[in-house]
C-alpha cells in the first residue's frame, strides 16, 4: 500500500487503558487500510490494552479475537463458531438452532471448518477440545462475522508453527487489514507488513517488517538483553537504534 495514503484511523496523543489506570498515555499510531500488523511485545506491555482501544473505535467493522478465546465450554464447535453471528438472526431461529442446527448456518460453517481443519469436530463440545482446536474455533468465530478488519490478541499462540501460517493465510484471505498480538517473532518479519513494538507502555517500535531483523525485536523483551542492558531498562525509553517511525509521516 502507499504510506501517502491517507491514515485510516489515526490516534492522536490519546491515553488508553482500564477505568481510571493509564496503561499507554499519550499513544500515538496511525493505520492505513490494507495492512497486517504485528504486535509485539512482553507480557503487560499493553498489547491487549492497545487492541482494545481500536476495538472500540472501530466497532461494526472489526471480527474480534480474544486472548482467552471466550468460547462456551459445553457447547459445540458449530455452535460456538455460530456464535459469530448470533445478532444477525432472530431470537426463534437462535434457540431453534440450538436444538437442530440451521440447515444453511450448518453448511457455511461445515465450510469454514474443513479451511481450519476440525470439521470433524463441529458436534464436539468445546470442554473436550484442545488448546490448538480451540484457538481454531475461536478465530473460526471470528471468520464467520465477515467483517474487514481482523483484530486478534495472540491467535495463533497455541498451535504448531505451519499451523499458525496456515491460519494467519486464511486471516488474510478474509480480511483486508489485520493487527494481530503475537509472540512469535519470526512470524511477525515473515508475515506481516508492519511490526509495532509495545514496552513498558510506550510505543518503542513502529517499522515495516521487511527493515528489520530479529535482533531488533529482541530489543524489545527485557529478559533477552544482557544483564546489564536490564538495568538501564527499568527506566521507560524509545530505542534510538531501532527503524522507527510515528504517524506515517
Ligand atoms: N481490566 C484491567 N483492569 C486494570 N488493569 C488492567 C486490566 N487489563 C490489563 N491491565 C493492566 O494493563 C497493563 C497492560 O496489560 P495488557 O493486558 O494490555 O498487556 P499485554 O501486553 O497484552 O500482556 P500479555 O502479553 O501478558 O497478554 C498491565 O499492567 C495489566 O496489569
Amino acid at each position: 500500500m502507499s504510506s501517502a495514503a491517507a491514515p485510516w484511523l489515526t490516534l492522536d496523543a490519546v491515553d488508553l487503558g482500564h477505568g481510571d489506570q493509564v496503561v499507554l498515555p499519550r499513544l500515538s499510531l496511525s493505520l492505513q487500510r490494507g495492512e497486517r500488523v504485528a504486535l509485539l511485545g512482553p507480557s503487560g506491555a499493553g498489547k491487549s490494552t492497545l487492541l482494545a482501544g481500536l476495538r472500540a473505535r472501530l466497532d461494526d467493522e472489526v471480527a474480534w479475537c480474544p486472548q482467552h478465546h471466550g468460547l462456551v465450554l459445553g457447547l459445540a464447535v458449530y455452535h460456538n463458531i455460530y456464535m459469530g453471528r448470533l445478532t444477525e438472526h432472530s431470537a426463534v431461529a437462535n434457540l431453534w438452532n440450538l436444538v437442530r442446527p440451521l440447515r444453511r448456518p450448518w453448511q457455511e460453517v461445515g465450510e469454514l471448518c474443513a479451511r481450519l481443519g476440525i470439521q470433524d469436530l463441529m458436534r464436539r463440545p468445546v470442554a473436550r477440545l484442545s488448546g490448538g482446536q480451540r484457538q481454531r474455533t475461536a478465530i473460526g468465530r471470528a471468520l464467520y462475522q465477515q467483517r474487514p478488519v481482523f483484530l486478534g490478541d495472540e491467535p495463533v499462540a497455541s498451535v504448531d508453527p505451519h499451523q499458525a501460517l496456515r491460519l494467519l493465510a486464511l486471516i488474510d484471505d478474509t480480511h483486508d487489514t489485520c493487527v494481530i498480538a503475537l509472540h512469535q517473532r519470526e512470524l511477525a518479519l515473515s508475515h506481516f507488513d508492519r511490526v509495532l513494538g509495545l514496552r513498558d507502555g510506550q510505543l518503542v517500535l513502529d517499522a515495516p517488517a521487511a527493515e528489520l531483523g530479529l535482533a531488533d525485536l529482541d530489543a524489545l523483551y527485557p529478559e533477552a538483553r544482557p544483564p546489564s542492558d536490564v538495568e538501564d531498562s527499568a527506566r521507560p525509553s524509545p530505542m534510538p537504534s531501532m527503524p522507527c517511525y510515528r504517524g506515517q509521516a
